[in-house]
């Protein structure tokens, strides 16, 4: 990878390698544009295959974080991170080691909890740096709002499919049942929502089946199940050349960050097949909005108002991509990219004033 060159056609500020021998720690802190405010984003923890791996999943993540901020009006620029690490060696003195790396940038980068890194994670990070959100006893994590802002935005993909508001006797399939997908679960639950799911932990699958009478699934089977939505809420690079064809699903509107491999590709093959993809950063936005709310002073209603807002960008995103002929992805991305452009505008003026 020509560094520099890709840096420069995604358009990030500043990425920062972070290196030490004693706890040994390799991660990459990526900032992509403070145009809004700060760069927020969390931190993932993940044995990638190789570096050049964990540096494409911290430069896709974190331009993702640019757009889902804009997308939901959120003053804050978008940022990521991620630590190159089995679950398993993670220590309490490698967190400590990268909270300093993240103090180091003096607030221009705000975290919290991603895949592998825990609310105990985030405490512990924090003994080094107060740039940290997602803290239990503030805003008390942002899984539970991400996943009402998920289930709201299925919610919005159904009312524009399929002209109704009822999910009932839908059959939905959701892929990951970690902190998002299981609150996920509940909200379709009680709302009639006959569950198909999948894990790699069998402990959370019968979790789920226990709780909500979901039917479980191998993790290959998930894609080619007969149901009407597909919701992945594990990892992202799942919607490819390989799953497009074997998906019947009419709708896939999930919490995982990236879901499509190749933006441009894949979101015009799901246009294609006729699928109504909901942009992974524009529904699973409630996280970024609940932590932000915790930044400012958190005001539980104010955070719940903001999330409903998925719902009606949705609906706006959706009709934008069907009157345009674009994929939902290219319609999103217009729309944050007007809100960024008219920030950098304002600051302009103010600068010549
Ligand atoms: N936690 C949050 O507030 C937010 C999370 N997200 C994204 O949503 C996704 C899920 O986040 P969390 O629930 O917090 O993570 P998590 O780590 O709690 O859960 C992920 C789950 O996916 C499972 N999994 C991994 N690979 C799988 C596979 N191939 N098939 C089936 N299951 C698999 C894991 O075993 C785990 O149970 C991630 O992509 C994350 O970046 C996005 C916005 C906010
Ligand atoms: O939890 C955070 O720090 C912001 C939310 C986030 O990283 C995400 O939406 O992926």
């Amino acid at each position: 990878m020509q560094l520099f060159e890709t840096v420069r056609e995604m358009g990030h500020e500043q990425i920062l390698y972070c290196h030490g021998k004693n706890p040994d720690i390799r991660a990459i802190i990526a900032i992509h544009d403070t145009s809004l405010g700060p760069a927020m984003g969390a931190t993932r923890l993940y044995p990638y295959i190789n570096e050049e791996a964990a540096l494409k999943d911290a430069l896709r993540l974190s331009r993702g974080m640019t757009y889902k901020a804009a997308c939901a009006n959120i003053p804050a620029g978008g940022g990521k991170a991620v630590i190159i690490a089995n679950p398993t060696d993670k220590t309490d003195e490698m967190l400590r080691a990268y909270g300093r790396f993240v103090e180091s940038l003096k607030g221009r980068f705000i975290t919290g909890q991603d895949v592998n890194i825990t609310p105990q994670d985030v405490r512990t990070i924090q003994q080094e740096t107060n740039h940290v959100v997602g803290v239990e006893e503030k805003s008390g994590g942002p899984a539970p709002i991400t996943a009402l802002g998920v289930f709201l935005g299925i919610k919005s993909a159904v009312e524009f499919r399929w002209q109704t508001q009822r999910l009932e006797g839908m059959r939905v399939a959701v892929q990951g049942l970690g902190n998002v997908g299981k609150h996920l679960c509940q909200h379709l639950y009680e709302n009639g929502v006959q569950l198909f799911v999948s894990d790699i932990n069998p402990e959370k699958t019968v979790e789920i089946k226990n709780l909500f009478g979901a039917t479980v699934v191998e993790p290959e089977e998930i894609y080619g199940l007969d149901v009407d939505i597909f919701s992945p809420c594990a990892m992202g690079g799942i919607i490819n050349s390989q799953t497009i064809p074997q998906i019947q699903a009419k709708i896939i509107a999930g919490a995982a960050n990236n879901q499509l491999e190749n933006e441009r590709l894949h979101g015009q093959r799901l246009i294609e097949k006729g699928i109504l993809y909901s942009p992974d950063y524009v529904i699973n936005a409630g996280g970024i909005i609940n932590v932000y709310n915790e930044m400012i002073g958190y005001d539980e209603d104010k955070a719940f108002k903001q999330v409903n807002n998925i719902y009606d960008t949705l609906l706006k995103i959706f009709g934008i991509a069907y009157q345009q002929g674009i994929t939902t992805n290219d319609a999103s991305k217009r729309l944050a990219e007007e809100r960024i452009l008219q920030a950098r505008a304002i600051k302009n003026q103010q600068l010549a004033a």
